[in-house]
């Protein structure tokens, strides 16, 4: 079986682990059981190659691994192929990828799979594995997606604009997302919290049907500035480009630099990619609107 996953860009400014949103650049998972007990064959190429593990420890067998738990069936014997386009810890969302595929990867695998494994407990595994669900959510369903944590996680799709797509600016060196979030603050003030609600807020409307307010609800009070120390680059670009009335952000938690656009091919999308910094690659991206699928 073979299964490919989006690449997704969380927070979108303020949405700070809710917001979540599909892009179209995609890892191919494919999967085999084999009847040889005990065997575990995995190969990667493109990015992580080289450098992820290729044992019961990669994040895809882990995430396969804790499927056929549920399902209540392990495979004798398992081989999996990964060609990865997700660039590793740049904020596009390549953990979550890695974790919603294996996980529908496994359940395709096993004839029945999606009874016991249905969509919510699939995405309550995947979402427990990551530690937030606003990567897996959109990864999961495409487009643009609002999540949290409740009893359980819960997610929501909602519409997304046909006019927007995105450039991402992505850095040659990663961030951990583990490393970014450790510097984030145990509390912020009260009306950082309050500006920071009224832009979500308008960040879903803008998302929906308005992006002529993306610039305004773009902007986040609770954790790019925090990071700025261990991406000064990215917030450096941020800056600039906002600063140019283009709708900037830091992609997940970073140091990719997402800005809207108006089409892959617009004159605004070309004039931004002018504006990738030296050693960085630039991607223009449309919203992806399929999420995982099972080819
Ligand atoms: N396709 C994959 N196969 C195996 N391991 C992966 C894969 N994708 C991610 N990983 C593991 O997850 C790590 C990156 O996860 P991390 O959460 O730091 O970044 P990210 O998911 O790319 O970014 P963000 O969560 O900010 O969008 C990699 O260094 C690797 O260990
Ligand atoms: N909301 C997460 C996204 C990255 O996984 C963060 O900013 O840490």
């Amino acid at each position: 079986m073979t299964v490919t996953v989006p690449a997704t860009s969380a927070n979108l400014g303020p949405g700070y682990d809710s917001l979540g949103l599909a892009l179209d650049l995609r890892d191919e998972l494919t999967g085999e059981v084999l009847t040889a007990a005990g065997t575990l064959e995995v190969s990667v190429e493109g990015a992580g190659e080289g450098r992820v593990p290729l044992d019961e420890s990669h994040l895809v067998v882990r995430s396969m691994r804790a499927a056929f738990e549920i399902i209540g069936k392990q495979p004798p014997g398992l081989r999996l192929h990964c060609r990865n386009r997700i660039p590793h810890a740049r904020g596009l969302g390549s953990s979550s990828a890695a974790i919603i595929g294996g996980l529908v990867l496994a359940r395709a695998l096993v004839a029945g799979g999606e009874l016991i494994l249905d969509d919510d407990t699939l995405f309550q595994k995947a979402a427990e594995i990551e530690g937030h669900p606003d990567n897996v959510a959109p990864a999961f369903h495409g487009g643009f997606t609002i999540a949290g944590e409740d009893d359980g996680y819960f997610s929501v799709r909602t519409s997304v604009d046909p006019r927007i797509s995105v450039v991402v600016f992505v850095p040659a060196t990663g961030v951990r997302t583990k490393t970014a979030r450790g510097l984030l603050p145990e509390t912020v003030p009260h009306a950082d919290a309050a500006a920071d609600a009224a832009r979500t807020a308008l960040l879903v409307a803008a998302l929906n049907d308005a992006p002529e307010h993306l610039h305004r609800a773009t902007r986040d009070f609770l954790h790019q500035e925090y990071r700025r120390p261990a991406m000064p680059e990215s917030l450096a670009l941020v800056d600039e480009l906002r600063a140019d009335g283009v709708a900037a952000i830091v992609s997940g938690a970073g140091p990719t630099v997402l800005a809207f656009s108006n089409g892959v091919e617009s004159a605004e999308t070309t004039k931004l990619t002018a504006r990738c910094p030296a050693g960085w690659t630039c991607h223009p991206l449309s919203i992806d609107i399929d999420g995982v699928r099972v080819l």
